[in-house]
């Protein structure tokens, strides 16, 4: 039985924990607090009541939940084959996970680092076993999004490569496989995309509301920058803004102090029930 930890029960942990045990996976689910860990086990609950409604499949929450053991701190990963960890998206936290990550594992343990921006060769430098760390940016949410991007680091070996494609496919995703530059494909554009968004509502060129119909309704796109903006985490999106701007010391990706203001006040999107938009958090 392949044991998978996954360190960091937020938006992303919670998907990916809930995700993996739908394929039959051992997980240890672990995080800072057991407040934080029982508010992870509700967000599971309430996801796999409204999977079949949302197209997904019917999923039993105790079955799932089942395969999910909690636990504080990161001692119970060493009997783990594969660590994802998807920890707040900022430097000094990750850096400290994965000094702790490289003391507890057992050397030949995959680690996949899920990241929105973070080069996985600067993470992949923190431990002594660069080889074994590679990147996967999974997209939220976890069990409805079938693509990833797979980010081999400077060190990782082929085989850690070929082993977490196997793996990731497995567990139904197919990964694209792109190159170690700070935010990937996906976010070089997309964290851009959503920051000048916010530069609009906070220049009183248009509202929220305004900006997202005109990209529904003149692209078709599903979702509007920003409330793709409170669906990620208007924290998350600052960090990774930052993670980009400090990366490239590039002008482009200066932060919008919208964002700024918004992450300090908790307006962090759908995870505090109030981002760009305001949400009923019992849904
Ligand atoms: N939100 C998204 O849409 C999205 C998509 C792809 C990738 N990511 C990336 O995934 C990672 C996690 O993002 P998220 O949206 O889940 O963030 P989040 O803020 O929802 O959750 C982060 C979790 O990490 C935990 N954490 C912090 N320090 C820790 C530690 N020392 N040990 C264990 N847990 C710790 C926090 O308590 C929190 O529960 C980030 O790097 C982010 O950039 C996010």
């Amino acid at each position: 039985m392949t044991i998978v930890g996954v360190v960091g029960a937020g938006v992303m942990g919670t998907g990916v924990a809930q995700n993996l045990a739908q394929y039959g996976y051992e997980i240890i689910l672990v995080d800072v607090s057991e407040e934080v860990l029982a508010e992870a086990r509700s967000v599971i609950t309430r996801n796999c009541r409204v999977s079949g409604l949302m197209g997904g499949p019917a999923l039993d929450p105790d079955e799932i939940l089942g395969r999910i053991t909690t636990a504080v701190g990161p001692d119970s990963l060493a009997k783990a084959d594969f660590v994802i960890e998807n920890v707040t998206e900022d430097w000094e936290t990750k850096r400290g996970v994965h000094i702790e990550l490289d003391r507890v594992l057992r050397p030949d343990a995959v680690v996949i680092v899920n990241t929105s921006a973070i080069p996985i060769t600067r993470v992949g430098a923190v431990g002594s076993h660069p080889e074994r760390v590679v990147g996967v940016h999974f997209m939220n949410p976890v069990p409805a999004k079938p693509v990833v991007e797979l980010i081999p680091g400077f060190h990782t070996s082929p085989e850690v490569v070929e082993v977490t494609r196997q793996f990731l496919a497995d567990f139904g995703k197919k990964a694209v496989q792109v190159k170690d530059a700070s935010g990937f494909v996906s976010n070089r554009v997309l964290m851009l995309t959503v920051n000048e968004a916010a530069y609009l509502v906070h220049e009183g060129v248009a509202d929220a509301r305004s900006v997202d119909e005109v990209f529904r309704g003149c692209f078709g796109h599903p979702m509007g920058p920003l409330e793709t903006a409170d669906l990620i985490g208007v924290d998350t999106i600052l960090y990774s803004v930052e993670v980009l701007y400090e990366h490239y010391a590039d002008s482009k990706y200066r932060p919008c102090p919208l964002l700024k203001q918004m992450n300090d006040a908790g307006l962090h999107g759908r995870k505090t029930g109030r981002g760009f938009y305001t949400y009923d958090t019992k849904e």
